[in-house]
């Protein structure tokens, strides 16, 4: 809970007049039994029809200054708890804005989502309540008591007794259901994780007709989410019985003993009203206890759970030296690589050289490292040994910005954001006007299709692309990429949905740029476009060389080719 301090420290005026506010509720609540009992006994005894209306009065106004009080509470509360949301989540924002992807692989996207919405909604309505009401409990309970032994002590020895019992019974349960409240909250992670994917893969879903065994995978997280809540709910909710029958149990007590004593004079009957009033008041207090217990609880651990997000280190540092302007040699110095949870190196020894300019495509069996092996590039991921450097200095000297916005990556899933063609051209580069992205699209073979769309460059997007067909999805990818004017470009199996015409003419289009272009590609159509080819096997690159060259000296590479072409080559012989 020092989260929430640390947080809430920045708003301390608003945090000191909402509590100051609420001891002027307070202070009220507590000083109306006594009135009470000055009525009882100095006017309705006494048959003082003055004494009566005057307190009466006083009461009255004391009422209506806790009412404005309580008003003016809530707006400072709103204020404090809203802002130190506010802060929360773009904190814990930023902090996974800096995640590696080895950070990704420690926290869900869907346990991410949790803990940025609802686990800091749980934290801002714990602030809110506190300042509004929560600090009112304990401290009317206290008062209450000091009011009660002030009253009439031998009768609040009662209280004495039971109440600092009752509350530590309240702290052990509060202290348990904290623990189990967390597994609540990992449920609900489980949930948002399964509606996630079911949302992303609908089509999928729908096109393999497995909607029946979706829902049940949705309807058993939903069910366990429950059953945790329920049995959570359950430990909690012994609290109120509990609470009841003690603060009953001391009605009775002061009312045998009290009127005893009236008989004898050592108590009043004021005395003992107002001591019932009090223990009326601290019942109501103690209720809201185990409103308490459940929000606290449930704070905790979400507390708890933005903690784990905001203190986890980056593995991966960005270095501060600026990059200059890339020539776009690259080169990969044995380099061997292995994913932060696996101890299989995925790349082995890799070894090559590009020269800027060269276009170069990298061929192999699915899972053979291709993909790996780009995002060592862009530092995705860090090489385990060996050294990947630009124009002869290792990657991993440059900062994130200075290295990146020099290479243009067209990831494998062509992922498009909710928007226009406009919108998600700018998200590459954001003063890009509109002839830059004419050219961008008419580079990438998909100028004609967007100018044929009713809005043009303003048709929207719908989420991740929906609207649009893969070629199209891919072809939008790479102007994306194309309007930074990279030094480097990767093409991660990005041209995979296109004919081999549109692709041969995007690839000549490409040559204007002067980058240095790598190609994952799994067609020979693509390889022969290729100043040079890599070709990789189970990481290790196998072999290199020119499409004439390696038809000759490599086996697995002829056997692809035939596989493509058949033996004679057809057209591409
Ligand atoms: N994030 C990851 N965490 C752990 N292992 C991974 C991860 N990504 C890939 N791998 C593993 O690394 C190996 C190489 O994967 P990679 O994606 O580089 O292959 P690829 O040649 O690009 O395959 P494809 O042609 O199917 O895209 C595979 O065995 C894969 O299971």
């Amino acid at each position: 809970m020092r989260l929430i301090w640390n947080y809430l420290i920045k708003y301390r005026l608003a945090v000191a007049a909402a509590l100051f506010l609420t001891l002027v509720e307070l202070g009220v609540e507590l000083i109306q039994p006594l009135l009470i009992a000055k009525i009882i006994d100095e006017g309705i005894m006494a048959e003082d029809t003055g004494v009566v209306l005057t307190w009466g009065g006083i009461m009255l106004f004391l009422s209506l200054i806790a009412f404005a009080a309580g008003i003016i509470n809530s707006f400072y509360a709103a204020h404090a708890s809203q802002n130190t949301g506010f802060d929360l989540r773009t904190d814990l924002y930023k902090r996974i804005q800096t995640f590696s992807f080895k950070n990704f692989q420690q926290f869900p996207t869907s346990s991410l989502l949790t803990r940025i919405t609802n686990d800091i909604q749980q934290l801002q309505n714990t602030i809110f309540m506190s300042l509004r009401i929560m600090l009112r409990a304990p401290l009317l309970v206290a008062g209450s008591v000091i009011m009660a032994l002030f009253v009439n002590w031998q009768l609040a020895m009662v209280l004495v007794a039971a109440v600092p019992l009752l509350i530590a019974v309240l702290l052990i349960i509060m202290r348990t259901a904290g623990r189990l409240f967390k597994q609540v909250q990992a449920r609900v992670d489980k949930v948002n994780n399964v509606v996630q994917e079911n949302l992303t893969a609908i089509r999928l879903i729908k096109s393999f007709t497995r909607r029946p065994y979706e829902s049940g995978r949705f309807h058993d997280a939903s069910e366990d989410l429950q059953h945790k809540t329920v049995r959570t709910m359950r430990i909690v909710e012994v609290s109120m019985p509990l609470i009841l029958l003690v603060m009953n149990g001391c009605i009775m007590a002061v009312l045998w003993f009290g009127t005893t004593s009236i008989n004898t004079g050592a108590v009043t009957v004021g005395e003992v009203v107002a001591i019932i009033n009090y223990i009326t008041r601290m019942t109501g207090a103690l209720s809201i206890f185990s409103m308490i217990i459940i929000i606290f609880s449930r704070a905790k651990a979400s507390a708890e759970r933005v903690s784990d997000v905001l203190g986890t280190e980056e593995d991966m540092k960005q270095e501060t030296a600026e990059a200059p302007l890339f020539r776009g040699d690259i080169t990969y110095e044995n380099v061997s690589f292995h994913y932060p949870q696996k101890k299989e190196k995925v790349l082995e020894n890799i070894d090559f050289h590009v020269r800027a300019g060269e276009r170069i495509a990298i061929l192999g069996a699915t899972g053979s490292g291709k993909t790996s092996m780009f995002q060592l590039l862009p530092r995705l991921y860090d090489a385990g040994s060996g050294s990947v450097k630009i124009d002869g200095l290792s990657v991993e000297q440059f900062t994130w910005k200075s290295l990146r916005s020099q290479i243009g990556y067209v990831p494998q899933e062509a992922m498009l954001f909710t928007g226009s063609i406009k919108e998600n051209l700018r998200w590459g580069k954001e003063k890009a006007s509109k002839s830059e992205m004419i050219d961008v699209l008419r580079d990438a073979q998909i100028y004609d299709t967007v100018a044929e769309l009713p809005d043009g460059l303003d048709t929207r997007i719908g989420q991740r692309g929906v609207n649009l067909s893969g070629g199209q999805k891919q072809r939008i990818s790479i102007a994306r990429a194309l309007i930074r004017r990279p030094r480097i470009l990767l093409l991660d199996d990005s041209t995979s949905a296109l004919d081999v015409k549109t692709e041969k003419r995007l690839l000549q289009a490409l040559t204007k740029y002067r980058c240095t272009t790598l190609m994952i590609t799994q067609k020979m159509s693509t390889t022969m476009e290729a100043d040079r080819i890599l070709l990789l096997d189970e990481g290790k690159l196998i072999a290199e060389g020119t499409h004439e060259e390696l038809l000759t000296s490599s086996p697995l590479y002829k056997a692809i080719y035939e596989s493509q072409f058949g033996e004679e080559g057809g057209d591409y012989a």
